[in-house]
């Protein structure tokens, strides 16, 4: 889906890790990958906008909810959900399926962004760049309703890895609610070593499961040029690897999501390549 941004593209995502190969990947390492498919999504040329400051809200609920009953459907079958994206609002059905699941959700938020606006806070209207605050409980009822649950996931189980652009309204948000943001400042301070040791007691305390949202917009547009909105010093290749790798060592994740994959402004699919081995570390591919 590419509905949640203003960008187009991002709705040829899934295919390009498709293409870059994420199923026999996966397979390599030892998991057993069903592929479900593509959930259904509107054209955007058919439908129109209602609200400028929600855009494509009603089509946007519409995947959400379908996105919730697979990623629950198959928890209660016993495997692991990985959604491969798609703008960043399919954040919201992901977590929906998952707190139906996991009562304290752990989440890390790897991202170049908070999306932590609201229809009030948005610069944009675009609802990617709200898709933690709904499932923070903070925004438009239909979307914070989805899946049955509001809220799904409770700040102090939530840390942001990676923002160095957030607006104002989300900047008020984070000091409110209290959420951890480990900044570009932290990461070039701590190292990521540190950084993820903190972020990982953090959303292991208390909770019972965990859920990477990684926007690859979280790496430095060198590493991950193939995305919408890309922000200049950002977490680069290596730092992306040791994060995904503390991941797999700590044997808490319990879904995760890699979203913003926009091949149309892709170099040679670069992204996705990335894309297909940052998964591959959190699922505990090792070198030796
Ligand atoms: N998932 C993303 N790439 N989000 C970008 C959000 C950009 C900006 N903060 C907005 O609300 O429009
Ligand atoms: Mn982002
Ligand atoms: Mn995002």
């Amino acid at each position: 889906m590419d509905l949640g941004a203003d960008r187009r593209g991002v709705d040829m995502g899934p295919s390009a890790i498709r293409y870059a190969g994420v199923k026999k990947r996966l397979e390599m390492i030892g998991y057993e990958v069903e592929d479900k498919g593509d959930l259904k999504v509107a054209t955007r040329e058919s439908e129109s906008i209602v609200y400028p400051n929600l855009k494509y809200l009603k089509q946007i609920v519409d995947v959400n909810r379908a996105l919730a009953i697979v990623v629950e459907q198959e928890v209660n079958k016993g495997r692991f959900p990985l959604i491969l994206g798609g703008d960043h609002s399919i954040a919201i059905g992901t977590i929906a399926g998952m707190a139906k699941r996991k009562k304290d959700l752990g989440v890390i938020w790897f991202d170049a962004h908070g999306d932590l606006n609201t229809a009030e806070t948005t610069p944009s209207g675009n609802v990617h760049g709200m898709s933690l605050a709904v499932s923070l409980g903070i925004g438009h009822p239909d979307l914070t309703g989805i899946g049955g649950l509001d809220p799904k996931i409770k700040p102090e189980h939530v840390v942001i890895i990676g923002a160095r652009e957030l607006d104002r309204g989300e900047k008020e948000l984070i000091k409110r609610i209290g959420l951890k943001v480990f900044t570009m400042h932290e990461i070039d301070r701590l190292g990521m070593p540190r950084v993820m040791e903190e972020a990982l007691s953090i959303v292991g305390k208390g909770t019972d499961g965990m859920h990477l949202s990684l926007d690859l917009d979280g790496l430095d547009p060198h590493d991950a040029p193939g995305v919408g909105t890309p922000v200049i010093g950002g977490i680069t290749y290596r730092e992306s690897h040791l994060a995904m790798e503390m991941i797999a060592e700590a044997n808490i994740l319990s879904s995760a999501e890699f979203v913003e994959v926009n091949p149309i402004l892709d170099i040679q699919n670069k992204t996705a390549k990335v894309a297909v081995a940052l998964m591959s570390s959190a699922f505990g591919d090792k070198l030796l």
